[in-house]
């Protein structure tokens, strides 16, 4: 098969050029969760529940005592008794114990189970203890400082959704379960197939009279891992179909997602699809009418989810965020929603619309949105300062300042 016959067969199986909206929607209906693990609970910070944690004990365990103190019995104080004799005491851990007849207490500590019998708790400050009997006020607050057992949750309540982020405050409730493994969605696995005559390690260009560093597979392989990917390989080939197809031949047995740098577009050397093509590629969209970062395309090989990013750099970041982001986030289970959150901030400017949508970048400056000065899909300083990328539907008029425009987090 020629390069171009095989470009061609990549091609015709493309879709027309399609919107942001109907490719994201693609993409939603293929980035379904790749299945589950168990991880021990001291690996599974920021990993997401595919089971949810159902709690194996109450929480507190038995009646527990909520302030330091002596616990006594209500009927004895309601009988007029302020005199008890100390007969025991009660530690977090202790075994329960019966507190026996009355004018009976027992000191006890905050998360002490209660003494069987025993159903209120008299603070030490305002006890008066000589020898081996102490003295409580007269009149006393009303509550009874008691813990009641399970008021916090029971045996059987779910703690943790299917789908919840191991964050701290999860892991406490994953812990105080008494899990010692959870079930958690498998992390997709990210590599990285760079392909350019010109690229060359970074460190390296500057010896060199022509080649320019790869600015884009450590950052491309970041992204995800922020997104919830682990990193696999980056690999680089010069823009040959057969070093595209060898290069992803060596990386498709170990990756989940393949992210194809570069050779997007129409040139005489874009060969990222043609050189995939020999490997099964099927094409899912090829083509957004989006600036910038019109020649994304996603495909498939096999159970292998594949993306290609446009090699200009900030088009390349741009659709690895709008693509790559929310395709780790449903393949990790959390849903390709997760990777597209947008947030509604107002302009400082007015911007103009184009034909087609646009995705700017911008930084959030005290509440509103600023546009980075020059905006080019090759201009790698409009990154220094973005932190969202603002989207502006196609169109023909402007926006005023002060309109509220969806923006993505960088
Ligand atoms: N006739 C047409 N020309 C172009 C079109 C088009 O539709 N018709 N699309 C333009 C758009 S939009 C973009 S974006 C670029 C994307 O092109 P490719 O994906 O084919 O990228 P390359 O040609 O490989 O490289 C473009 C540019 O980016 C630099 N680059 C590539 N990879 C890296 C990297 N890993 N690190 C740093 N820089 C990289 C490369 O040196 C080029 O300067 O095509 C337009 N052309
Ligand atoms: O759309 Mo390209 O991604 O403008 O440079």
């Amino acid at each position: 098969m020629t390069i171009h016959s095989k470009l061609s067969t990549a091609s015709n199986s493309c879709a027309a050029t399609v919107d942001f909206a109907t490719a994201q929607a693609i993409l939603r209906l293929a980035a379904l969760p790749l299945g589950s693990e168990t991880v021990a609970l001291e690996k599974a910070g920021r990993r997401i529940l595919a089971e949810p944690v159902l709690a194996k004990i109450n929480s507190p365990r038995f009646d527990v005592a909520a302030m330091d103190g002596y616990a006594v019995r209500s009927t004895d104080i309601a009988a007029g008794h302020n005199r008890f004799k100390v007969v025991g005491e009660s530690y977090p851990g202790s075994a329960r114990i019966t507190l026996a007849g009355p004018k009976k207490a027992m000191r006890i500590m905050t998360g002490a189970p209660m003494p069987i019998g025993a159903d209120r708790i008299v603070v030490l400050e305002q006890c008066i203890v000589e020898g081996d009997f102490v003295t409580i006020p007269e009149t006393l607050h009303n509550k009874p400082h008691v813990r009641p057992r399970g008021s916090d949750f029971v045996c059987g309540d779910t703690l943790l959704e299917q789908g919840a982020t191991i964050n701290p405050n999860a892991l406490v409730l994953a812990a105080a379960s008494d899990a010692n493994k959870l079930v958690v969605h498998r992390r997709p696995r990210l590599s990285c197939l760079a392909s350019g005559d010109e690229l060359v390690d970074s460190g390296d260009a500057s010896s060199t009279g022509t080649a320019i560093p790869d600015s884009l597979s450590q950052a491309v392989l970041l992204l995800g891992r922020q997104w919830g990917a682990k990193s696999g390989k980056a690999s680089r080939v010069k823009d040959t179909p057969e070093a595209i197809e060898g290069a992803a031949r060596d990386l498709l047995p170990d990756c989940d997602v393949l992210a194809v740098i570069g050779g997007a577009s129409r040139g005489d050397r874009d060969f990222a699809r043609a050189g995939l093509v020999p490997l099964g590629l099927s094409i899912n969209f090829a083509g957004i009418a989006m600036k910038p970062g019109k020649p994304v395309w996603y495909g498939r090989i096999g159970d292998r989810h594949i993306l290609g990013l446009p090699g200009n750099p900030v088009a390349a970041m741009t659709i690895a965020r709008l693509f790559l982001a929310p395709l780790l986030t449903g393949l990790g289970g959390r849903g390709t929603e997760a990777g597209l959150r947008t947030h509604y901030l107002p302009l400082a400017d007015a911007v103009q619309c184009a034909p087609r949508e646009q995705f700017l970048c911008g930084y959030e400056d005290e509440g509103h949105i600023r546009l980075i000065k020059r905006q080019s899909a090759s201009r790698q300083l409009s990154l220094q300062a973005a932190d969202i990328l603002v989207q502006v539907p196609a169109g023909s008029h402007d926006y005023p300042a002060g309109t509220q425009m969806a923006t993505y987090r960088f």
